[in-house]
């Protein structure tokens, strides 16, 4: 297998979200859950997204790990390799995007990283560095409420920087609306002051386009969907893209089986996507506190609930809450324990459907999602069609279970009637 087109994200729904854009226009991809074992047999694609689950972990940890991925790609013929990054930039001060952007921008002989968290189909815009969600600015967003990052900054240049040994340059939008070689001539002009990394404005697609075509000038991008977007595309107009195969409508075969939904994001959109489908199907609302006080009894009990309903049709399963609770929680066990608590439940309840017959499965929130795609054990992924901007269905490749279909739905991804759009796909 030659690919043209690397990518390492930094969380499992991000990885989804960007192979789908790159299928979508015009790359076959496929996911794979970390490096895959070389017995796995992948088709023949031109992308690579490797989902690894480093967004939150020590920027130490998430360097050694994207090294090795980047290796891995490389030596299958990426040419070009793109930190999959979050659009709403979730990282911390001590955060990952500014060390691995510079490692692997290191890795690759040292060049001035091109960074765009925009992705204007899901209202993540960029304009002079400052990043907007759905018109809000970052951290007027309810990304300032996020149980593990809260976002309290939306300028993407002073973020980044406090996480960098280099200083960060901005890309501002005249300079992008202008062209490839005004791009070019800025990013050559920071690169002369000593810029390890700039922030580029994109607004439109048409603004993507351009930067995709410039980053392809240099071994290393930084970027969310939207950059993939303007990368996929330039390889496209380039002509450097074979035609391959389609994966895509083998990706939906039905696989049959029961359903189930697992929320673990509690993102106003999830909290939103929850009580429109609790009109509809059944839904257990866990109870987080006993999740991390009395996790088998509350995980038993889950399981005993769903037993019957899920013969009967799809079920959900939630320990989402508002960001009260959540903060409420938090203030009495930690940030840290009561997420990896509540990941470590709901992913062993998620196995344990599967285990029961479920074969489709829809997993809202990055960390949740991850949490559980680990504990299934499941290698990589096939992708279907969008059921979202952003989120794809999946069809898991070389798991022990048998072919699933699978939904990893980002945090604030979907629109109202997500859940009930998403299983009408998923037969
Ligand atoms: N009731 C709760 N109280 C506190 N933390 C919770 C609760 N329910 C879930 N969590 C934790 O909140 C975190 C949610 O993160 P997750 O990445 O899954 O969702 P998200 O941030 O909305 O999604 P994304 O990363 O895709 O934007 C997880 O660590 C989860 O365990
Ligand atoms: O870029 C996004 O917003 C998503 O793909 C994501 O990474 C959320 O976890």
């Amino acid at each position: 297998m030659t690919i043209l087109l690397g990518s390492i994200a930094d969380d499992y729904t991000g990885a989804s979200d960007l192979a789908n854009t790159l299928t979508k226009n015009g790359l076959s991809t496929v996911q794979t859950v970390g490096i895959p074992d070389p017995s796995l047999t992948l088709p023949d694609v031109d992308a690579v997204v490797v989902s690894l689950k480093i967004r939150s972990v020590s920027a130490q940890e998430a360097v050694a790990a994207a090294g090795t991925a980047e290796h891995w790609l490389r030596g299958r013929g990426a040419m070009h390799v793109l930190y999959k990054i979050c659009s709403t930039f979730d990282s911390t001060d001590q955060g990952n995007i500014g060390p691995v952007t510079e490692a692997l921008a290191e890795l690759a002989g040292g060049s001035t990283v091109l960074v765009t968290p925009a992705f204007p189909e899901t209202g993540r815009t960029v304009y002079l560095g400052h990043l907007f969600v759905n018109g809000q600015p970052l951290d007027e967003s309810p990304l300032k409420d996020h149980p593990l990052n809260p976002m309290h900054d939306a300028n993407l240049v002073r973020v980044m920087a406090r996480q960098s040994r280099g200083a960060i340059g901005l890309i501002d939008l005249p300079a992008v609306a202008a062209g490839p070689d005004a791009v070019r001539a800025r990013l050559d002009a920071l690169r002369a002051e000593g810029a390890s990394a700039v922030i580029a404005d994109a607004v439109f697609e048409r603004d993507l386009e351009i930067l995709g075509e410039v980053a392809l000038d240099a071994p290393v991008s930084t970027g969310a969907s939207g950059l993939g977007l303007g990368l996929a595309r330039a390889l496209v107009r380039s002509g450097r893209v074979p035609s391959k195969v389609s994966t895509t409508a083998d990706a939906i075969r039905p696989v049959g089986g029961y359903a189930a939904i697992i929320a673990g994001s509690c993102s106003s959109a999830t909290l939103r996507q929850l009580a429109i489908a609790e009109q509809a199907m059944p839904v257990l609302r866990l109870d987080p506190e006993r999740l991390l006080t009395a996790a088998p009894d509350e995980i038993s009990a889950a399981l005993s609930w769903a037993g019957e309903r899920m013969k009967a049709g799809p079920v959900i399963i939630a320990a989402s809450t508002t960001p009260e609770a959540v903060s409420d929680l938090q203030s009495r066990y930690g940030r840290e324990i009561s997420g990896r608590a509540i990941e470590a439940a709901t992913s062993a309840i998620a196995a344990e459907l599967v285990a029961r017959g479920v074969r489709r499965l829809i997993v809202a929130g990055g960390e949740t999602s991850g949490a559980t795609v680990d504990r299934l054990g499941i290698p990589a992924f096939l992708i279907g069609p969008e059921i979202a901007p952003g989120v794809p269905v999946l069809r898991t490749i070389g798991n022990s279970q048998g072919e699933m279909l699978m939904a990893l739905k980002s945090g604030n991804f979907g629109g109202d009637d997500f859940f009930a759009t998403a299983l009408a796909m998923m037969r």
